[in-house]
């Protein structure tokens, strides 16, 4: 059920077991995502596809991850920035981070995977791997479900051929204070939509659309948070909003957390179907490459990508 109140954030369950699209259940879930992008722009998402064995290792790996030497762990390089290694940024100090490309495909997680242990690393690529690959599951209910909303389902194949994978995971490291440090910025995240998920040390604050209030996320082992990005505002022009987000921490436990990234593939032109352009709702942006944006606004700015949206600078239409 969506249980709403000012201060909490909405709760979907998509643990059904009959969650498929035309049924009953599917529509009463859609009605719930519906009214909570609408009043909140953002949901947890209760979700049992992924075994809590991998649910709990993934962390322990992601500890394994971190803890190995810098020099191994600056391999991990990719074209798009922050895709790569990020870590001893000055400006956020600790966060630290790596990112998997196509993660739900074990050869490609093998493959990076021997960059850090040439002599290859099983239970780490198998963990990173069937995560990516039970979240994506509830990543394209949720689209499909959101397509639906709009009724522009029938571009589901073509976001879905478009789009690809990105798995991150991120330690912070606790900042030894009893007042909350910035560990990540307040920030929207450029790509289409972001599942989050964290051990249990708190932090993520996520912001209502609507009021502008920041709420502390608390988590269990069974939710996801679900985050609209910029490109999909943008595709759906502007009927949803992009989710800002941030991170506060206190104490001296690292927090752990992972984020499913759904990223338009390069050279794919984010545009606004016809559909959702008419005359009460004029085409808010012209159509852009995500990489080459993302690229340029990460070079344009000292900041690099922690700066507030760069497509509005870069690319609204004056109406
Ligand atoms: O660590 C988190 O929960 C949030 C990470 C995040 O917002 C990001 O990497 O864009
Ligand atoms: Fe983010």
């Amino acid at each position: 059920m969506g249980s709403h109140s000012p201060s909490k954030l909405p709760a979907i369950d998509f643990t059904k077991p009959e969650l498929k699209p035309g049924t009953d259940q599917w529509d009463s879930v859609k009605a719930q995502v519906q009214q909570a992008l609408q009043e909140f722009g953002c949901f947890q998402a209760s979700f049992d596809k992924i075994p809590l064995e991998i649910r709990e290792k993934i962390f322990s790996v992601s500890e394994e991850l971190f803890d190995l030497p810098l020099e191994i762990k600056t391999r991990n390089v990719s074209k798009i920035p922050y895709h790569g290694y990020i870590g001893q940024h000055p400006k956020i100090p600790l966060f630290e981070s790596m990112g998997f490309d196509d993660a739900h495909v074990l050869e490609k997680v093998e493959a990076q995977t021997l960059t850090f242990w040439p002599q290859g690393n099983t239970t780490f690529s198998e963990i990173i791997q069937s995560y990516a690959k039970g979240l994506r599951e509830l990543d394209q209910m949720i689209k499909r479900m959101i397509l639906e909303i709009f009724q522009v389902e029938k571009y589901m194949d073509e976001h879905l051929e478009s789009s690809e994978y990105l798995l991150r995971v991120i330690r912070y490291k606790g900042p030894k204070t009893s007042k909350p440090q910035v560990g990540l910025g307040a920030h929207t995240d450029f790509d289409l939509v972001t599942i989050l998920y964290q051990n249990d040390v708190n932090g993520l604050g996520v912001q209502n659309s609507s009021t502008g209030e920041w709420i502390d996320w608390i988590p269990s082992k069974d939710s996801f948070i679900v985050i609209i990005g910029e490109s999909l505002h943008a595709w759906l022009n502007g009927r949803l909003k992009a989710t800002y987000h941030r991170v506060m921490l206190s104490g001296d436990k690292p927090r752990y957390s992972v984020g499913l990234f759904t990223i338009p593939k390069a050279g794919y032109m984010i545009k606004a179907p016809d559909e959702l352009v008419d005359e009460a709702h004029p085409m808010l942006y012209k159509p852009f490459d995500y990489t080459e944006l993302y690229s340029l606004r990460f070079h344009a700015s000292n900041e690099g990508r922690y700066t507030e949206s760069g497509l509005k600078a870069y690319c609204a239409i004056q109406n």
